[in-house]
């Protein structure tokens, strides 16, 4: 699959201030890419240089393989909604985005149309001051759409959306990317991403932790333990622990002693015997199996199983683990 949005270690100091440091990833057609990080991560400040709004400090960024600031009338190539609460006060929404339309050569036609398409046509003669932070963020949604481009660009577009709103929008980033569009969404929060999103670019502190399919990022969180543990309970303590050892899973006893990981057990096989010799009584935790998997290899081993509970850690949970170490500190927000 072709890749659209370029970035080729980019980065970008204001002062003193790095923001954003080496970034190197592509985001490709078709798809919603996410694009998370903590608050102070350096995500607007990638948007804007994907914009050509802000020159990099070094590196590259292009989007279909050439800066976006060369190109004319540059709604038609890339929509974006950056800073919905920015919007001047006193025009209306159907005058604003006229003024759009204008300037970047797209009949005044559309300006109806995308009105409609975000559910604002009740409202286009009113002036913007009044509107609620939702209805900005869906008139800066309909700026975006307004040049029908192949390439959109939505910073923290969830901010201020009712659930009604959020399952539109999620509803039009399907959309807009079965439609062979190119969708870079941003959002600090990764339950947001994880009901939105494809694909991640995750970056904390300006730089690139993670680049990866939705599934694979929390496939990252369970190798971490992160993401659950199982707890289980059967008289076969020993055997069970040798089994689940044996597929990759870290198992401890209920008084945290580790009874093994995959890399100090050997793979056993059939084992399958009498449980003794596992201190700490006959609950186990284990880390890196599912409940479903667990209760399989149990039962085709006739291991008995007398408990198996799920114990889910938020994916908000993992996503600070995972970039604890990277928040931005002029945020205050770091452990
Ligand atoms: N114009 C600017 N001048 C100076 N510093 C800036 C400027 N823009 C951003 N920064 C700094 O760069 C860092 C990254 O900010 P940025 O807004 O890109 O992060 P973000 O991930 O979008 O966070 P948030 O979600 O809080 O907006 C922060 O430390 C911020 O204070």
């Amino acid at each position: 699959m072709g890749r659209v949005i370029e970035a080729e270690e980019l980065t970008k100091r204001y002062g003193r201030t790095t923001a954003v440091s080496g970034l190197t990833f592509s985001v490709r057609p078709g798809q919603v890419t996410g694009f998370l990080g903590p608050n102070g991560a350096g995500k607007s400040t990638t948007l804007r240089l994907i914009l050509g709004l802000h020159e990099p400090t070094a590196g590259s960024v292009t989007v279909g393989g050439r800066p976006f600031r060369s190109r004319p009338r540059g709604l038609r190539h890339v929509g974006a909604l950056l800073d919905a609460g920015g919007v001047h006060g006193g025009s209306t929404a159907a005058a604003h985005l006229a003024v759009l339309a204008r300037s970047n050569r797209i009949p005044r036609g559309r300006v109806d149309e995308v009105l409609a398409e975000v559910g604002l046509s009740a409202v286009a003669r009113r002036r913007i001051g009044g509107f609620s932070l939702g209805m900005k963020q869906r008139l800066g949604i309909a700026g975006a759409l307004l040049g029908d481009p192949p390439v959109l660009l939505f910073d923290e577009p969830l901010n201020g959306l009712d659930p009604e709103g959020v399952r539109w929008v999620r509803g039009l980033f399907r959309r807009l990317a079965a439609e062979g569009r190119t969708v870079f969404v941003s959002s600090h929060l990764m339950s947001e991403m994880e009901q939105t999103a494809d694909r991640l670019v995750v970056i904390g502190r300006g730089e690139l932790i993670a680049e990866q399919s939705l599934p694979d990022f929390l496939e990252r969180f369970a190798e971490r333990g992160a993401r659950a543990t199982v707890t289980v309970r059967t008289p076969e303590a020993a055997a069970l622990t040798a089994l689940l050892t044996a597929e990759g899973a870290t198992v401890t006893t209920a008084s945290g002693a580790a009874s093994g990981t995959a890399s100090s057990t050997p793979a056993s096989g059939t084992a399958s015997g009498p449980a003794d010799g596992v201190p700490g009584g006959d609950a186990l935790t284990v880390t890196g199996l599912s409940a479903a998997r667990i209760g399989d290899l149990a039962f085709r081993n006739n291991v008995p199983l007398h408990e198996v509970a799920t114990r889910t850690a938020s994916l908000e949970e993992a996503f600070m683990d995972l970039t604890a170490d990277s928040v931005d500190h002029a945020s205050g927000e770091h452990r």
